[in-house]
């Protein structure tokens, strides 16, 4: 396909580099035009996977009429709070039968929506030209070709398996489905629930404390996703309990990382600086996420103890008081309220 990476961050680059090796036709959209000469010329990314040579043919442009010109496939590679805006300044310039793929995690804090809903939104483009891509794919080891799958949603499954045949290679491996909202739902929420075992960690607790949360994590997002109406199997899946392990257990994930300075009793403050302009998307997200679990009356106690950290000023001590305290429950419930 002829795509286009709108984004040079590190998993857009990777993605990039993804779709060059499965012999497609790719150009990225750097906004910053020195980065988009770097990845031209010197076949690096060095602000964001440094060491990792990219493809010869792999080219950035700073201008993104450029960019996305005769298009078939493009990707939207920046953070969640801003595609709106962004998506708004490129539309001028897509095809009108292009596919729009998000790799964003997360909800929109302003409007509750989902990433694939704001780009229905902004772009008119009607369903089955918009896909999302959400699995365990920490973008340092996917840059790295280390083995790899995820999972590529569209409601329409033709079209999705399009996607799939453009991003299959022999180290990453696309599966199919037709649930975007658990696909989406399983991103957003994983980036929350990795704060909290960040958080854990950072406090010095261990395994069993880590395996509790991304279970008790899994079931908070299992119960938000069914009452958004999600397939809860798709939660099983890669985009659910694939993604919460591999971003609640690697030191490269950014959410683990941030709560992880939370634990260590960094402010936020602290640990934003720490990020080095990465986004962890958890820590804004947490507030959307937790909106829709309160708008769907689904319980979520992990997600709200996140959010009171990062939002009302409450200790990491006091959320482990707080979640430990909470009342007797059955570990199958059916959870509203
Ligand atoms: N990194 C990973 O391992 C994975 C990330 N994701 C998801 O992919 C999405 C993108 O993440 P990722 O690439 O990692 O993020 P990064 O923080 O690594 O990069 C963000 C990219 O978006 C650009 N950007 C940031 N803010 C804006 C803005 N307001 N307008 C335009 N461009 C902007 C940045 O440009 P500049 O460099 O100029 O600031 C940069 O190119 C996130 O939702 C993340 O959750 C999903 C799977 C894996
Ligand atoms: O989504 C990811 C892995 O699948 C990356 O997680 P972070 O954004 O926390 O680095």
């Amino acid at each position: 396909m002829r795509a286009v990476v709108m984004g040079s961050g590190s998993w857009g680059t990777a993605v990039a580099k993804v779709l060059a090796d499965a012999g497609n036709d790719v150009v990225m959209w750097a906004r910053r035009p020195e980065l988009a000469e770097q990845i031209t010329t010197g076949h690096e990314n060095g602000d964001y996977l440094p060491g990792v040579t990219l493809p010869a043919n792999l080219t950035a442009v700073s201008d993104p009429a450029a960019a996305l010109a005769d298009r078939e496939l493009v990707v939207c590679a920046v953070p969640s709070q801003s595609l709106r805006d962004n998506l708004a300044q490129w539309l001028e310039h897509l095809s009108p039968d292009a596919i729009l793929l998000s790799l964003a995690k997360g909800v929109e804090v302003s409007t509750g929506k989902r990433m694939s809903e704001v780009i229905a939104e902004v772009s008119g483009f009607p369903a089955r030209q918009i896909a999302v891509l959400s699995g365990p794919n920490l973008a340092k080891e996917v840059a790295q070709e280390q083995p790899a799958a995820t999972v590529i949603a569209c409601v329409d499954e033709d079209q999705a398996k399009r996607v799939q045949e453009a991003f299959a290679t022999g180290y990453f491996r696309p599966y199919t489905n037709t649930d975007v909202v658990g696909t989406e739902i399983g991103g957003a929420a994983k980036n929350v629930i990795a704060l909290a075992c960040g958080i854990a960690a950072g406090m010095g607790y261990g395994q069993n404390t880590i395996a509790t949360i991304i279970t008790r994590g899994l079931a908070e997002t299992i119960r938000l996703g069914a009452a958004l109406g999600a397939d809860i199997t798709t939660l099983a899946g890669l985009a659910g309990i694939g993604d919460l392990v591999a971003t609640c257990s690697s030191p490269l994930s950014r959410n683990r990382t941030f709560g992880a300075r939370l634990g260590e009793g960094a402010t936020l403050d602290e640990a934003q600086a720490a990020t080095n302009g990465q986004v962890a998307e958890g820590v804004k997200s947490c507030r959307s996420v937790r909106a829709l679990g309160q708008q769907h009356g689904v319980e979520m106690p992990l997600t709200e103890a996140v959010y009171q950290v990062c939002n009302e000023g409450m200790t990491v001590q006091e959320m482990a008081v707080a979640l430990l305290g909470r009342s007797p429950k059955p570990e199958v419930y059916e959870g509203r309220g």
